[in-house]
């Protein structure tokens, strides 16, 4: 990704509104409730079909090959379905999920004057602030995160991490590792499922990126007429989320309606992106998703992406196509130009990044 060339527009902390104890939410947060959707299912209806699947990463990895087969099954059915499944048995230690999660609540109550030393500057995209914001007329997201390339270690702004707290820099350090090591093999099973040249997935992402999006959500007395962030499929292969407090607010679009994710304790949410659907020919879509607001409590989570490597070209893999019979949905760009749209507009659902590669 090029980050030198995306707009920033900087916008304010919402964290800092909501400490002034703001009676008027300001209308740039306030958004046409008649397109909001409210309807949506709850996950816990007693059918199927409206529960996310669950995926078990121990039985997929390391199972007997009855037990390894079906969760593969099951795999390639929530991928090509659903888009998002919910991890368990994931292998990434409790001790270091609890310590980012008190890690990245310590470092959202920062003081400001402190928050400022690593916030996001004219070229930088990096640190606390914003994306996605383009004109300063566009509805914004009540929300604040902190963004971080963690890997490549080559691509790390050392300046930014130097000034993240050290023990949360520790704790980031060895997530991101449990995450890569996971993501991995993950990629490896999508490709057995999807009868894609394992060496073609493993060629991609052999010095693949990893960024992390850390989001904080303060609570909003007009929760029903704002946006924790606006819908969008993400432009990453796989983007692993930890929740990191028990408040619900990401939502999926499946069958045209809005299903509420209620994210099982400990387990890590997995969602298709652009990127894969590419790849994968659109064999494996990407979902559209956001995130709603709690009127009374905050939220936070962490989103880690994996992209293919910075300096390749992708397209649909070559495995996966074979024309006329098969013929590629999608043309081939270079990671950086596709990355260089992407944060070149503001998100609005889907369309933008898939339209951009679509032949
Ligand atoms: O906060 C969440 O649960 C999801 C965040 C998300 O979709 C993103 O950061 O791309
Ligand atoms: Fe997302």
């Amino acid at each position: 990704m090029s980050s030198g060339s995306s707009p920033i527009v900087s916008v304010p902390s919402v964290h800092e509104l909501v400490k002034e104890k703001i009676t008027e939410i300001p209308d740039r947060y306030i958004r046409d409730t008649s397109n909001l959707d409210h309807e949506y299912h709850d996950s816990d209806d007693s059918s199927a079909k409206n529960n996310i699947p669950v995926i078990d990463l121990e039985s997929l990895l390391y199972g007997e090959s009855d037990s390894a087969n079906s969760e593969l099954e099951n795999l390639h059915s929530a991928c090509q379905h659903w888009g998002f499944f919910q991890l368990v048995n994931h292998g990434i230690s409790s001790l270091v999920i609890e310590k980012l999660k008190s890690e990245i609540r310590n470092l959202f109550e920062l003081p400001l004057e402190e928050k400022k030393m690593i916030w996001q500057g004219p070229g930088n995209m990096e640190g606390f602030g914003q994306h996605f914001v383009v004109s300063d007329d566009q509805k914004l997201d009540w929300s604040d995160m902190f963004f971080i390339t963690a890997l490549p270690i080559n691509m790390r702004k050392p300046q930014l991490f130097a000034g993240i707290p050290l023990l949360l820099r520790e704790a980031l350090e060895a997530y991101s590792l449990g995450i890569k090591n996971l993501t991995m093999s993950l990629l490896g099973k999508m490709a057995k499922a999807l009868k894609m040249d394992s060496d073609e997935m493993e060629g991609l992402f052999n010095d693949c990126s990893q960024r992390m999006r850390i989001n904080y959500y303060p609570p909003c007395p007009k929760s029903q007429q704002v946006l924790g962030l606006s819908p969008h499929s993400d432009a990453a292969a796989l983007t692993i989320v930890l929740q990191l407090n028990e408040t619900e607010g990401l939502q999926i679009r499946n069958d045209g309606k809005w299903v509420s994710v209620k994210a099982i304790p400990g387990a890590l949410v997995v969602n298709i992106g652009d990127m894969i659907e590419i790849l994968s020919n659109g064999a494996y879509p990407s979902i559209e998703h956001r995130v709603m607001v709690n009127p009374t409590i905050e939220r936070l989570s962490i989103a880690t992406f994996h992209s293919i490597n910075s300096d390749a070209e992708f397209g649909p893999a070559l495995s996966l196509i074979d024309p006329p019979r098969k013929p590629a949905l999608f043309r081939t760009e270079t990671v950086q130009k596709y990355y260089q749209n992407f944060f070149a507009q503001k998100l609005n659902g889907k369309a933008n990044n898939l339209d951009f590669m679509r032949i």
